[in-house]
């Protein structure tokens, strides 16, 4: 279990550190259309789950919406900090 803050630290490292394998530093090399388009899909999904399924599936879709948005957020070279003070 991670929270957002967390999630972004470690997504972070991944894109300075660039380790084999991960699929953080491929989607961050695909560049931003390629993560806004995931965002959207995702977005669409968490939407259907909203709908159709259940509260697992609900939540386990906006998981991924979160990691797609901090995605685009690194892809774009945001922070939190950017985004939180328009909280
Ligand atoms: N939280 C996530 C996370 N959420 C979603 N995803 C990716 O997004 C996919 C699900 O979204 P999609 O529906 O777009 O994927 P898909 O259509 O099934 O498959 P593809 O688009 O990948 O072909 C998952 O299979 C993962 O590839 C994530 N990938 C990584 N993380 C976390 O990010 C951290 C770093 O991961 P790595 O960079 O892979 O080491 C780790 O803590 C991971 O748990």
């Amino acid at each position: 279990m991670k929270t957002f803050d967390e999630l972004f630290t470690e997504l972070t490292d991944r894109a300075q550190n660039r380790p084999a394998g991960s699929g953080t530093v491929e989607a961050l090399d695909a560049g931003v259309h390629a993560q806004g388009k995931k965002v959207l899909e995702e977005a669409g999904e968490v939407w259907i789950a909203a709908e159709h399924e259940s509260d697992e599936r609900l939540a386990e879709e906006i998981s991924q919406l979160l990691y797609r948005v901090q995605v685009l957020m690194l892809g774009r070279g945001l922070t939190t900090e950017d985004v939180y003070r328009y909280l």
